[in-house]
């Protein structure tokens, strides 16, 4: 058996993994999640770390209850000293009642002596039992308040910071790791209130039994000892183990799941893919079952020689006492006393060493919540700023560069670009040539590197975010599709206005999102998520209709729409284009972003990125004709244009489907998609 903790933990341990997983997967099928982290962790702690850091822990786990109900803290706090005094007081009642049992004289006088202290010691009993309901009860209100709490903290923290921060891997798994942290939070209460109870009693028991006679201290830790090791030994095997079993727990968990895979059904009957997996399946159970007989044996191993030690010492123990009382230096009642104090002492330290490692077990992922809320509060968009003009005139890139956090090269450079207000800007290029980033920087969601994006001359570095968000409306590529009712789908757009019909339908007539509605089962009520009950899937063309319908709800001074019609059919498209073009006879400035270069030919200008630079820009007849043009936007439009007018791609001498300037491929519609 190895106590060597780095041993114990194992980086990935080519013995325990079963041939199945290395054939499937390459190795063990790990998480790339932040709370793996602490496999090691916890098994790296000494017992002398573990004594420091306790009172630093147990401090984050009252602070949050403190938050969360003063009153009920306090309440736990007093009724557990309460319990661990009552028990103090108990063993010394004990040492009186059995002196006054054991003294000389009649039994009826020797009673009626001790009936004082078999009262206390009845009382203290029933003190006992009530203190200990009274903390259940507080502990128990207290439990969720300050799950809520230390919750609410985090989840309110981590929606403010910045994109730049979710985007980050280390920000991510600190998020991932953290979450259990509120869980744990709650659950280090009731393990802490369990540490208080029997660090009192153990002090009690000492006390005793210090008084009684200087050695039946040492001989109280000799007789604990064993089991407390045991104890710790044993928590940190079933740890090691549960890390190690549970690799082969997620591969067979997977395979069952891919065994029943609705989208991998087809291929696993006629490729007869069944027997393949279901033999590996085995091979994975077979592991798991080989790990927790491994464990089973360590465990009757550490536990007979901890119960060899303990007996032993509790044998040395006890024939110690005797020799004390046979050459007359203790008292019976003392030794008495004694034994009493000695089995109170000794389940003391095998609850503390039990407790304890509970606490540490869980400030792990206590300590990645703290360390996450202060993170996410040293990266949250700053509140406040310079105030925007009340009307923004023109937004306007000043030679921007900017370069995504660990990337080579710069995804925008030296970007110079006007959206003028009440206008229509297009912005067309290949794909990843910085489309996308441009637009996150026009929001706010990401700053230059060097260069300025301003909003009537206000630099988005320096505005109050809020008012550069509040007259925002987007529809990304990528928008989200919340698992809501279709009403909440549109009004999230406005999430503080009303969310009636009355509210919703002349942004629902936008887009043709009325449609979608009309269709649904339950109208706007209906949930669009499937896999719940009365939950609906709508297909990716109508989820579009409701993105744009969303944004349209919102009534942003600044409408932005990344690839709007991608997954619309040409009449849909049609019809959403038109609607953009007229928004902007009404006033409204957009930037709309899309891959279909007829759709831009009504647009006020046009930008054409290339590599994160403008390659060139324009109005669609600068960039058309030869004279102005460089041709980068004309040649792509020619080639869409022609793809479109080609009777067929397989016609010899007529030019195929194939990849244009700007990253797209023309389909059977003659639409472009990217
Ligand atoms: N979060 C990110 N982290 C690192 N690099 C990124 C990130 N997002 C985009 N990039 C890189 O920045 C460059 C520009 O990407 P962007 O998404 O802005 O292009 P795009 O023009 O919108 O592309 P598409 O037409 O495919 O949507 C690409 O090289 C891309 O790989």
């Amino acid at each position: 058996m190895s106590n060597s903790p780095d041993d114990a933990a194992g980086a990935p341990d080519e013995a325990h993994l079963s041939a199945s997983e290395k054939l499937l997967f390459g190795g063990e099928l790990a998480y790339d999640a932040g709370w793996t982290q602490h496999n090691h962790a916890w098994l790296k702690l000494s017992l002398k770390t573990m004594a420091l850091s306790l009172p630093q822990q147990i401090a984050v786990a009252v602070r949050l209850a403190h938050q969360a109900d003063r009153g009920a803290l306090y309440t736990v706090a007093a009724s557990e000293i309460g319990r661990g005094v009552a028990q103090a007081a108990s063993l010394v009642m004990v040492n009186s009642l059995l002196v006054e049992l054991l003294s000389e004289g009649a039994m009826e006088e020797r009673l009626r002596s001790a009936m004082p202290s078999i009262i206390a010691v009845g009382l203290l009993a029933v003190v006992g039992s009530v203190l200990s309901s009274v903390s259940a009860a507080a502990t128990g209100i207290l439990e969720p308040k300050t799950q809520r709490v230390a919750t609410e903290r985090y989840l309110s923290l981590v929606a403010r910071v910045e994109l730049e921060a979710v985007e980050d891997d280390d920000f991510h798994r600190l998020m991932d790791s953290a979450q259990y942290g509120a869980d744990s939070a709650r659950r280090m209460l009731v393990y802490c209130a369990a540490v208080v109870t029997a660090a009192i009693s153990l002090v009690a028991a000492g006390g005793v039994l210090t008084v009684l006679h200087w050695a039946l201290l040492p001989m109280l830790i000799a007789m604990a000892a064993p089991r407390a090791w045991s104890a710790l030994a044993m928590t940190r095997h079933r740890y090691t183990s549960f890390h190690r079993f549970i690799q082969h727990v997620r591969a067979s968990q997977l395979i069952s799941r891919l065994l029943i895979d609705q989208q991998a059904a087809g291929e696993i009957r006629v490729h007869d893919v069944g027997p393949f997996l279901l033999k590996h399946f085995r091979g994975m159970a077979l592991t798991s079952e080989r790990e927790q007989t491994r464990l089973a044996r360590i465990g009757v191993r550490i536990t007979l020689g901890a119960d060899a030690a303990a007996g032993l010492a509790t044998l040395t123990t006890y024939a110690a006492l005797g020799l004390l009382l046979w050459q007359g230096q203790m008292a019976l009642a003392v030794a008495g006393t004694a034994v009493f104090a000695i089995r109170t002492g000794a389940a003391s330290i095998t609850d503390l060493v039990g407790r304890v490692t509970d606490v540490q077990g869980e400030a792990l992922f206590v300590a990645d919540l703290e360390t996450l809320c202060e993170e996410a509060a040293r990266r949250a968009i700053p509140a406040g700023g310079r105030d925007l003009p009340q009307t923004v005139e023109e937004i306007r890139f000043d030679k921007v560069t900017f370069t995504y956090p660990g990337a080579d090269a710069p995804s925008l450079c030296e970007v110079d670009l006007v959206v003028p207000r009440g206008k229509t800007v297009a912005l067309v290029g290949r794909n990843g040539s910085g489309k996308s980033t441009l637009v996150k920087l026009l929001c706010g969601l990401r700053a230059p590197d060097s260069g300025h994006v301003l909003w009537g001359g206000v630099s988005t570095a320096e505005a109050d975010r809020a008012q550069v968000f509040d007259r925002l409306a987007m529809v990304a590529q990528d928008f989200y599709r919340w698992p809501f009712t279709a009403r909440v789908n549109i009004g999230i757009g406005r999430p503080a206005a009303p969310m009636d019909d009355a509210a919703l339908a002349p942004a629902a007539a936008y887009a043709g999102a009325d449609e979608v509605v009309a269709s649904l089962p339950r109208g706007l009520d209906t949930l669009l998520a499937r896999g719940y009950k009365g939950g609906h899937e709508i297909s990716g063309g109508m989820w579009q209709k409701v993105g744009l319908c969303r944004a349209r709800h919102r009534k942003g001074q600044v409408l932005i729409v990344d690839e709007p019609t991608s997954a619309l059919d040409p009449v849909a498209e049609q019809r959403v284009f038109d609607q953009i073009h007229r928004l902007s006879g009404e006033g409204q400035t957009t930037v709309l972003i899309t891959h279909r270069l007829h759709s831009v030919r009504d647009a006020d200008y046009i930008y054409v990125l290339d590599q994160g630079r403008v390659a060139e820009h324009g109005t669609f007849a600068d960039l058309m004709d030869p004279a102005t043009g460089t041709g980068a936007f004309r040649d792509a439009y020619e080639l869409q244009a022609a793809q479109f007018r080609a009777p067929s791609p397989s016609v010899p001498g007529q030019p195929g489907p194939g990849t244009d300037v700007t990253g797209t491929k023309a389909t059977s519609d003659g639409a472009a998609s990217s």
